[in-house]
């Protein structure tokens, strides 16, 4: 065995067991080739800063703070820009200080950024005018195109893909270490938005209370610097194996592997078989592990995973992020949730209520309405206070920009609307209006719990 080949044997267990949603690609000796040369690029995170993000959603777990998971359903590499990159983030920031102060608990922010730029699909082929061409599986596998060529697998997108993460990480690392994320910057993140939207507005409101704390916390004698810098961590789906366990690599301080290609890694509702390869790909690094539970999950089903994901019982290794539908989350979740924690073990129940709430308009927009989103986090909160356990968190797909894909909103966007600014590779996401309004509402709805 060669020496890369028994770095990365640990990380390649999942060959042998089916892999769902994984790319034709139409060339395997380029994939090989391909594969060598990300093995032998440099980590985009650092095995620490996974730990430290584990042990943030440790403290999730054990309900003394909150996870903000939030960015597109798709990245996209034409959207590699700084202005998109700020936007998101500032979108993110945003929510982040209305859920701290508003919700008055320690919030961990994570990106659904740098590195989100696979799809699974619920249909192997489009059909359009007669002609059927493969589906569009994200930037890092073809392109959305409706040609032959762009539809074709590549895999030398991988390559791009991990040079556009490693691009977004460098310039969200200089924005939330460099002074753009200094909380004493609360209002410039706002000062595009304020005039023109009612979410705009309230923030100002409370952007002015949180610059009197700060000033309050100044005279007390608080070092003003420490509000400089945000932790703030990236995540994405594991959802291409071969990129995924070709960014894997021993940590030489433990011995231990890590996929460096994110902080956080989640499997999705489609792949979350547990005879399946992604879940032993998951088993084998020490990265904090999210796996996506849909309505038809099982509570032996979740057992099985924890046994699986975290055989050691540490809070903030594994994320339970559950997506069932308004209407399904009331009836589905207590089970889950009872029987979980019977088991003695203590996972971050995280809220996506976004996967559950897709409807085609007949415009023909892939959509979701902004009161069945609230509606989903409701129940949400409601289902964990019945049973006394602590609702982590949510996870939402949004974008900094001004699109018009989910509808409602302070700021409403009908349906009328969705051609309008209608930009998803994917999923709808909401906007940086919709995305506030959001963040205030669920801060109230933490405060009250
Ligand atoms: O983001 C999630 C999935 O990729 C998406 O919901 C699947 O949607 P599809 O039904 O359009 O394939
Ligand atoms: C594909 C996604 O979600 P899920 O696996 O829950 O369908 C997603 O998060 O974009
Ligand atoms: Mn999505």
């Amino acid at each position: 065995m060669t020496v890369n080949a028994e770095l990365h044997a640990g990380g390649n267990t999942w060959r042998s067991l089916p892999a769902a949603q994984q790319p034709d690609w139409p060339d395997q000796e380029a994939l090989r080739d391909v594969i060598a040369e990300l093995e032998s690029y440099p980590p985009l995170v650092f095995a620490g800063e996974c730990d430290q993000l584990r042990q943030r959603l440790g403290a999730v777990a054990r309900g003394e703070a909150f996870l903000l998971q939030g960015g597109d359903c798709a990245e996209a590499f034409d959207a590699v820009g700084a202005d998109q990159i700020r936007n998101k983030l500032k979108t993110l920031l945003q929510m982040g200080a209305v859920l701290t102060y508003a919700g008055s608990v320690p919030v961990v922010k994570v990106g659904r950024i740098a590195g989100q730029y696979s799809k699974p699909r619920s249909k192997p082929t489009e059909t359009r005018d007669g002609v059927t061409l493969p589906t569009y599986r994200g930037d890092s596998v073809n392109g959305f195109a409706f040609t032959p060529e762009a539809r074709t697998p590549d895999p030398q997108r991988l390559k791009r893909m991990y040079h556009a993460s490693a691009a977004t990480l460098n310039l969200v690392r200089a924005f939330t270490t460099g002074g753009y994320a200094d909380l004493r910057q609360v209002h410039a993140w706002n000062q595009d938005f304020v005039k023109s939207s009612p979410s705009g507005q309230r923030y100002e409101a409370l952007a002015r209370e949180i610059d009197r704390a700060l000033n309050f916390m100044n005279a007390c004698g608080v070092d003003p610097e420490e509000f400089k810098t945000v932790e703030f961590f990236s995540s994405h789906e594991a959802l291409v194996l071969d990129y995924e366990s070709a960014l894997t690599r021993v940590d030489s301080r433990t011995g231990d592997l890590y996929d460096v290609s994110g902080h956080m890694v989640w499997i999705g509702e489609r792949t979350r078989q547990l005879d399946g390869a992604h879940l032993e790909f998951a088993s084998k690094i020490r990265n904090p592990i999210g796996v996506k539970l849909g309505p038809t999950t099982t509570a032996e089903d979740a057992l099985t995973l924890i046994e699986r994901l975290d055989p050691e019982r540490e809070p903030g290794r594994l994320t339970f992020i559950t997506r069932m539908g308004a209407d399904k989350i009331r009836e589905k979740l207590p089970e889950l949730v009872e029987k979980v924690t019977a088991s003695g073990a203590q996972v971050a129940w995280i809220c996506d209520p976004m996967h559950g709430n897709t409807f085609e308009a007949a415009s023909g927009h892939k959509t979701r309405r902004f009161d069945d989103v609230l509606d989903e986090v409701k129940g949400f909160f409601e289902v964990h206070k019945g049973l006394g356990t602590h609702p982590g968190g949510i996870h939402v797909e949004l974008t900094g920009d001004d699109v018009t894909e989910c509808v409602g909103g302070g700021d409403e966007i009908f349906v009328d609307d969705l051609h309008q600014r209608y930009e998803t590779a994917c999923d709808p996401r909401l906007n940086r209006s919709q995305s506030l309004d959001l963040a205030f509402l669920v801060a109230e709805m933490y405060r009250d719990q």
